[in-house]
């Protein structure tokens, strides 16, 4: 079928409109920041003047502010297979990552090691870096390849951290397999699913993963900086102190007690006051998502990946770009990655042309597809403007080539 044969057949076609995408640019970085739900801006300027500007601290009540990172953690949970009451929307994904990982480690005090992959994305890495050191090394990190990490799996090692769709080459991990290996070896996993959430299907319970975090701001179109997310499962939550025990995550905040008892559920998790404008910003991007099928998110963003694919064969071939991501679409998540030596070159040139994706040191030109707005024909022409910076040179050219603070 042509690009458009296939967006007349595409049944998430309308959400396009409820997006705010610029003029001529064809966006393929919604797995970095997703793009703004229309609605954002009409919710936030509420918030802003009616539930802050006239309501005052009354709106933690009467706006309902304060049950915000529960509210918005049950609708994520059903994005991810989780139940009621063991997600919650709070911190960033790298202060969850520690949170997660402090509760993990208690569950097995005995064992000392958190098990992940070297390219890890490196905040995960450093996260259990910053625990060696708080630890006195008692707890040690084991880095080992990609894979490696199941025959790694000995008795010494307490908790499994793993991202399921890595963010460079966009593998996706057998989530189920590696959470029973991690179980059989006695261990527990931290799933990170910052490049997962709205990107793929995921079964956090049928999987029997313990906890999992991800980012409030790709694929669920919270806005920068958007507040990320935790899951524990109920199994565990009454058996971890929350190692950053803050008021928020006190049974009884308003009791001003001095001493710390958590919540009984996963609020224990919460460490001080939510940010009220991230949170309506990251629940307009959840409320979009949950009107879409999955499954049919799930196989356009398949169908988008394959067409890229293909169309990008003769310029591996003419130009030395190399396939980083994984030919099986079953391994494969919402991205498609290519290595090449002028990379970063070359993306500055496909941006200047309105074809916005990432690059990713050394030579990673990332793409990501978002299928809410996303159509075949972009996606065609996106590696039309390949062809032809490729073919002029167009890449070459000294201001291209001037790495920016943000890649
Ligand atoms: C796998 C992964 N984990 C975590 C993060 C980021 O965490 P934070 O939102 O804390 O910067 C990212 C992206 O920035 C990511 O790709
Ligand atoms: N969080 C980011 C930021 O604050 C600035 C620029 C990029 C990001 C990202 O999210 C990067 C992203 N996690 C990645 O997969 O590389």
């Amino acid at each position: 079928m042509t690009p458009e044969q296939l967006d007349a057949a595409d049944p998430l076609a309308p959400f396009r409109d409820r997006f705010a995408l610029p003029e001529g640019v064809i966006y393929l970085d919604g797995n970095s920041l997703g793009a703004r739900p229309k609605a954002a801006a009409g919710r936030i300027a509420q918030v802003v003047e009616r539930e802050w500007g006239e309501g005052l601290i009354t709106s933690w009540n009467a706006a309902g502010w304060i049950e915000a990172p529960r509210r918005i953690g049950d609708k994520i949970a059903q994005l991810v297979g989780a139940g009621n009451g063991e997600m919650i929307a709070c911190d960033s994904t790298s202060v969850n990552i520690f949170k997660t990982l402090c509760a993990a480690l208690s569950l097995t005090p005995e064992r000392d090691t958190i098990l992940s992959e070297r390219g890890n994305f490196p905040t995960d890495i450093y996260m259990v870096q910053g625990i060696e050191a708080l630890t006195g090394r008692r707890i040690r990190q084991q880095l080992v390849e990609p894979g490696e990490v199941e025959g790694a799996m000995g008795d010494h090692v307490a908790v499994v951290l793993l991202t399921h769709v890595h963010y460079k080459t966009g593998r996706m991990r057998d989530m189920a397999l590696t959470t029973r290996l991690a179980h059989e070896a006695g261990a527990s996993i931290v799933w990170d699913l910052s490049h997962s959430a709205g990107a793929v299907p995921v079964d956090l319970t049928s999987a029997g993963a313990d906890f999992a975090v991800g980012c409030g701001y790709k694929y669920l179109n919270g806005g920068p900086g958007a507040p990320a997310f935790l899951f524990a499962a109920k199994r565990h939550q009454q058996k971890v102190m929350p190692a950053l025990s803050g008021w928020f995550g006190h049974a009884e905040p308003f009791a001003f007690d001095d001493q710390y008892r958590p919540a009984p559920g996963v609020e224990r998790f919460m460490v001080g006051t939510p940010p009220v404008l991230g949170m309506a910003a990251l629940e307009v991007g959840v409320d979009l998502f949950l009107e879409a099928d999955m499954a049919q998110v799930r196989s356009k963003s398949l169908s988008l990946s394959r067409l890229f694919i293909e169309r990008m064969k003769p310029l591996c071939a003419a130009h030395g770009f190399q396939l980083a991501s994984p030919e099986l679409e079953a391994e494969r998540g919402s991205q498609v990655s290519y290595r090449h030596p002028q990379g970063y070159a070359i993306m500055q040139a496909l941006i200047a042309r309105g074809v916005v994706g990432d690059f990713r040191a050394p030579d990673i030109l990332r793409f990501g597809f978002t299928p809410l707005y996303t159509s075949h024909v972009e996606v065609a022409a996106a590696v039309d403007h390949m062809a032809q910076v490729m073919e002029g040179g167009e890449w070459d050219r000294p201001e291209y080539k001037v790495r920016a603070a943000v890649t």
